[in-house]
């Protein structure tokens, strides 16, 4: 795939590019906070499960310094099986109304497959339609992506349920490269303009330990793309593999660990379930690596 120069990932924080999500700059690393209304997600299913708690625990990542919340009613884990779209509705837009009538101004993001879904959190002021299947589970959903703000497009192979039986590839990064490239062309012939379009690896949707670490270790590879990176290895299995910890909710600091790791290969938007710890090391880290322009030199 043809790349960007070297230090694309510094081009791409130089441009001070930004989100249309609420104008957010990417000249520095922004952080997603995970809120899920589910009763079955890998790491915190049955937490937040009733729209009250969802809307408190949403409200409790914005005061931690989260700089969008991302709102899922289905979970993708592995093995997950589908929820109704009715189902799906009935979990997030009591919790989108909630955040609205609370007067949230964090800026919201729907996690879901489902073009419906995303119809209706746009309409309630959803930012970004965060799709796992990158516009592929619904053939509704190429339609419905022009009406956001902003679309994520992430990569997965395979469905939740049978995803992790057998994750194959030739070269994981060019192929999840080449994929999205393939994923952002589609969006933009649907009439999303290329610079609402966010790209992500999809790490743990369909890849075993050493695809995700290959991933990992070339994220900036994927700047070539010339979209915003979000990246999500809040608490999942394979940081469990690498720090031995079996529990994903005691993930905390292998999680950061992944987080600044993604920031130091440009990832723009990290998504996270633990915002104040993710906040507090983001501080440092930026402290010791300001923005190429503010360098002194
Ligand atoms: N863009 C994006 N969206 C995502 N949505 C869900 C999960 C899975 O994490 P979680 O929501 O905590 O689990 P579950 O799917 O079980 O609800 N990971 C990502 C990710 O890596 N990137």
């Amino acid at each position: 795939p043809a790349l960007l120069p070297d230090g694309a990932d510094r081009l791409a924080r130089l441009s001070g590019a930004r989100l249309p999500v609420a104008g957010l700059a990417l000249t520095r690393p922004r952080v997603m906070g995970v809120v899920n209304v589910t009763p079955d997600s890998f790491s915190d299913g049955g937490r937040h499960g009733t729209a009250l708690a969802a809307i408190g625990h949403a409200l409790r990542l914005a005061a931690e310094g989260a700089d969008i919340l991302d709102i899922g009613g289905e979970s993708t884990r592995p093995g997950a099986d589908p929820v109704s779209e009715q189902e799906e509705l009935d979990r997030v837009m009591p919790v989108l109304e909630g955040l609205a009538a609370a007067g949230c101004t964090t800026p919201v993001s729907i996690d879901t497959r489902k073009a419906a879904v995303a119809r209706a959190a746009i309409a309630a002021g959803a930012q970004i339609f965060n799709d796992v299947s990158a516009l592929t589970h619904d053939p509704e959903s190429l339609a419905a992506a022009p009406l956001a703000p902003a679309v994520c497009l992430m990569h997965a192979q395979g469905d939740p349920r049978t995803m992790q039986a057998d994750p194959r590839y030739d070269d994981v990064l060019r192929d999840v490269h080449d994929y999205l490239a393939g994923r952002v062309r589609a969006a933009v012939a649907a009439g999303v303009p290329r610079a609402r379009l966010i790209v992500d690896p999809g790490i743990g949707f369909g890849k075993r330990l050493e695809h995700n670490v290959a991933l990992m270790q070339g994220l900036s590879m994927l700047h070539g793309l010339g979209c915003p990176l979000l990246l999500g290895v809040s608490r999942k299995r394979f940081l469990g593999t690498l720090s031995g910890v079996a529990v994903a909710a005691e993930r905390v600091s292998a999680s950061v660990a992944g987080a600044l790791h993604g920031a130091a290969q440009g990832a723009q938007i990290l998504r996270v379930h633990d915002v104040a710890a993710t906040v507090q090391a983001l501080r440092v880290w930026e402290a010791l690596n300001p923005p190429v322009a503010d360098r002194q030199t």
